[in-house]
């Protein structure tokens, strides 16, 4: 027993030894062990052992030796092992037949240096507990310094168990009670409630324990996870690498031994594997003292990389038996990989990114939702609160209309009479002129669903996309019936159908239309479908969708006259603030904007609320809405431009020119304001006036006499000034189309005759003849001089009106009809006492 004691403690010290000072790695030596074995792997250690058991002293005096000299000139000092092994007191150890091979073959070896007779089963058998444990420590130490560095995680498994015996997990142990029997049963037992215990140490008053443990709550349970994934981490790094070239591989790793195999990966790249513990006592510092970290060198072809090497390992004269092994692997690249799939990938992520922007704000979004029609629909409860009353004017078209909505009301009064019900109508006019607002309020007045939706909707860049949602729109409104559909801007798909394809046809926006065709045909006399469209262009439609069984009815918006500009006053000024009386204002508003819109008006409400607002009025005044009409007309004040005193002058004279003509002239339109103030359009300074009542026909006299006023401006600088400015291009631009429709259109010319050509700009041949064109040009000329003598006689007459009005405009900047009243006396010709009444001096003008 002192005997076992004495080689035991030998063997300790010698582990210990090895542990703490341990040797240089030799050359190729893949795992060295104290006696100074080479052994290459766990066989090799085993078969090793057995043939100390068999008595050789061979390697023992070697060893001896060695561990006196020490392992030849590379000796160098490897780190101490700091945390590992785990404390002694986790091992359990075990009887010898139950150990791992390996780890007899370890004990055998340990024995082996002892001189006792006994077979090392009985010698380790008898062995006490802690001097078991003591010799599994040290050599455990042992492994650390050999192996760790290849697979932490598995090594430090692995011999624990093979430690715990035959290689054999704890926990499947205690699941053979063949073998372990009741011991194991009981081994199970104990530390099923050890750990309950422990987790019953570990739970906080009044927590139970659970049929699966403790229940984790949420901070717990990512904090596990984080400290899991740390010990991950720490014991499996991510591999890293750094490329070297051939000479840093040859001079830093080769030519010191420190290369354990390379590996040449996919023909082009050189991975080199280092023994990692050498490299990290010959290199502390370098990243290869990482397990997972390696160098790899790139190479041009496989043959020449082989020879070099060959060269390199004559050079340092390694035997062939100790040659650095050679593989050859195929790796995927996922980077490369993934590139090459790159193109294809943005393709189709183009797509989808297309097709979900063409989907918008339909219900389906993707690529599926393409053909679905992008019709809104608005609730007749909740949305649409708009009523024919809220539509101003337009009282034939609300009469037109109207029969829509009692047949959406009552179909049964129709339909008793045997009568078809117009399918829809197109509503025709200028922009804003209310036909979109009057759709709405025959939907509301209904009290039916209402689709709102725009032609140009239906045009997208993929085939078959448009016919599909028009398909669609039908069949959601077919299942929401009674329902209005309203298409704007239908001429987007409307369009005649062309005859030929000159500058290429448009197949998808004709196959759109045909599908309208098809679906408004295809309604049955029950279907409660109306569908009404919009467009600013009636003319250009495919005559095939205004044909009865379609859109039956056509009906035009017009701008409205005077009558209806002040209705339309009346309603949306009922939404603003003023203390002015609302007949006088309307109508004073009315007179004040021939040719406005439905939409410039609500424009121009808005923007007098908007000045009053910006000046810190309490109400809307008159004042506020005459500005708020020269803004919309003539646009922004340009208050930056400043002209010089001569061009001041000359725009004074100019626009004094026109308000005299259209003082003096009896057809022209009387002055109503005239400003020298440069505003947004490019006027330098501008005149309103009077029109002459609501004018559907235009006489030559009044034609003439208008032409006249026009050319006041340029004749006024001829008058007044040594020469002429650029100033009167626009005038000029009026009074050349003017006498253009005169002599092309409206047949006031005996040269040329009772002809009509359209000036259609697209087409490239005039038609008419060189001689017609000559004729044209002539007798154009000849109506602009006339109008021009006309206006120069009657300045050169008036030519100190001209300079009194012109002198009154540099001082005030602003005239006002009163002021000309007021500087000429009455106007000699009358107007219309519709007009006149809304412009009797009221004491306020505009500043
Ligand atoms: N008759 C009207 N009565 C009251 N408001 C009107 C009238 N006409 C137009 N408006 C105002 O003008 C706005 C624009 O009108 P709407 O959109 O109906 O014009 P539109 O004719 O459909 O124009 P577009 O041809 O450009 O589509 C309306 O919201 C409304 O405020």
């Amino acid at each position: 027993m002192l005997a076992r004691s004495r080689a035991l403690a030998r063997a300790s010290r010698n582990l210990s030894a090895a542990a703490t000072q341990p040797r240089i790695v030799p050359h190729r030596t893949p795992l060295w062990v104290p006696s100074g074995i080479v052994v290459r792997s766990p066989a090799m250690a085993m078969a090793a052992s057995r043939r100390f058991h068999a008595g050789s002293g061979k390697y023992g005096k070697k060893h001896r030796e060695d561990s006196e000299k020490g392992h030849g000139k590379k000796k160098k000092l490897l780190p101490p092992p700091t945390e590992y092994p785990p404390p002694a007191s986790e091992f359990k150890p075990v009887p010898y037949d139950q150990l791992h091979p390996v780890t007899r073959a370890w004990i055998d070896h340990f024995f082996s240096m002892d001189s006792s007779p006994d077979p090392f089963e009985k010698r380790w058998n008898e062995l006490p507990d802690e001097q078991k444990v003591d010799m599994v420590h040290s050599m455990m130490q042992v492994v650390k310094f050999h192996q760790l560095g290849r697979d932490p995680a598995g090594t430090l498994k692995n011999w624990l168990n093979n430690m715990l015996g035959g290689g054999t997990a704890p926990q499947q142990r205690q699941s053979k009670p063949s073998e372990e029997g009741k011991q194991g049963k009981e081994e199970a037992k104990e530390e099923e409630s050890e750990q309950q215990q422990q987790q019953r140490s570990r739970l906080k008053p009044g927590q139970e324990l659970g049929p699966g443990g403790p229940k984790i709550d949420l901070t717990t349970a990512i904090l596990l996870t984080l400290a899991a994934w740390g010990i991950l981490r720490f014991m499996v790094p991510g591999e890293q690498s750094r490329e070297i070239t051939w000479q840093e591989f040859r001079n830093t790793f080769l030519d010191k031994g420190l290369v354990e195999k390379l590996v040449v990966v996919n023909r082009n790249r050189v991975k080199v594997y280092l023994y990692h513990d050498a490299t990290k006592a010959a290199y502390p510092d370098s990243p290869a003292a990482n397990p997972n970290f390696h160098y790899y060198f790139t190479i041009g072809s496989v043959e020449a990389f082989e020879r070099r090497l060959e060269e390199a390992q004559n050079e340092l004269g390694i035997p062939s038996h100790e040659r650095i092994p050679l593989a050859y692997k195929d790796e995927i690249s996922w980077t490369g990989t993934i590139l090459s799939f790159a193109p294809t990938l943005l393709v189709i992520g183009s797509i989808i990114f297309l097709s979900r922007r063409a989907s918008g704000g339909a219900g389906q979004s993707g690529i599926f939702g393409i053909g679905k029609s992008r019709a809104k629909m608005f609730n007749q409860e909740t949305d649409i609160k708009i009523k024919f009353k809220d539509v101003a004017g337009m009282d034939e078209a609300k009469v037109e209309i109207m029969e829509f909505v009692s047949f959406l009301k009552t179909p049964e009064k129709f339909e008793r009479l045997g009568a078809k019900i117009p399918r829809g109508a197109i509503l025709s006019g200028p922009p804003g002129t209310g036909k979109t607002l009057l759709a709405k309020a025959t939907a509301g007045e209904a009290g039916v669903p209402f689709f709102s939706v725009s032609g140009s909707e239906f045009v997208e860049m993929f085939v078959g996309v448009g016919p599909s949602r028009v398909r669609d729109l039908f069949a959601k409104a077919r299942k929401n019936t009674p329902c209005i559909i309203f298409i704007d801007e239908i001429d987007a798909i409307g369009k005649a159908r062309s005859k030929s394809n000159f500058g290429g046809g448009n197949d998808e926006r004709e196959s759109t239309l045909n599908q309208l065709l098809t679906e408004m045909d295809g309604f049955n006399t029950q279907d409660q479908v109306v569908v009404l469209a919009g467009t600013n262009r009636a003319d250009v439609l495919d005559k095939a969708l205004m044909r009865p069984g379609r859109f039956d009815r056509h009906i035009v918006i017009d701008r409205p006259t005077m009558e209806g500009r002040k209705q339309i006053f009346i309603v949306h000024l009922k939404k603003i603030k003023t203390d002015e009386e609302m007949d006088y204002l309307s109508g004073r508003l009315a007179a004040l904007t021939p040719g406005f819109a439905g939409a410039d008006i609500a424009n121009c409400v808005n923007e007098a609320a908007l000045i009053a607002a910006r000046q810190g009025a309490e109400t809307v005044k008159m004042l506020h809405f005459e500005q708020a009409i020269e803004r919309v007309i003539g646009g922004l004040e340009k208050k930056s431009l400043v002209l010089s005193p001569e061009e001041k002058r000359t725009v004074a004279y100019h626009e004094a020119g026109h308000a005299i003509c259209g003082w003096y002239l009896q057809y022209a339109d009387p002055l109503l304001k005239v400003s020298i103030i440069p505003r947004g359009s490019g006027a330098l300074g501008y005149a309103q006036y009077l029109p002459a009542g609501e004018q559907y026909l235009m006489s030559v006299n009044q034609l003439m006499d208008r032409m006249a006023m026009t050319l006041g401006g340029r004749v006024s600088e001829e008058l007044h000034f040594d020469t002429v400015t650029s100033g009167a291009s626009d005038d000029f631009n009026k009074v050349t189309r003017m006498a253009s429709a005169m002599v092309t259109k409206w047949g006031m010319s005996k040269e040329v005759g009772y002809l009509y050509f359209e000036d259609d700009e697209q087409k490239l041949q005039k038609p008419f003849s060189e001689a017609t064109a000559q004729k044209i040009d002539a007798e154009v000329k000849k109506l602009v001089d006339a109008a021009y003598d006309k206006c120069m006689n009657l300045l050169k007459e008036k030519k100190s009106a001209v300079g009194l009005v012109a002198e009154e405009l540099l001082r005030k900047e602003v005239l006002s009809r009163d002021d000309m009243i007021r500087i000429l006396g009455q106007r000699q010709w009358g107007h219309s006492d519709e007009f006149e009444k809304f412009f009797k001096p009221r004491g306020e003008s505009i500043p």
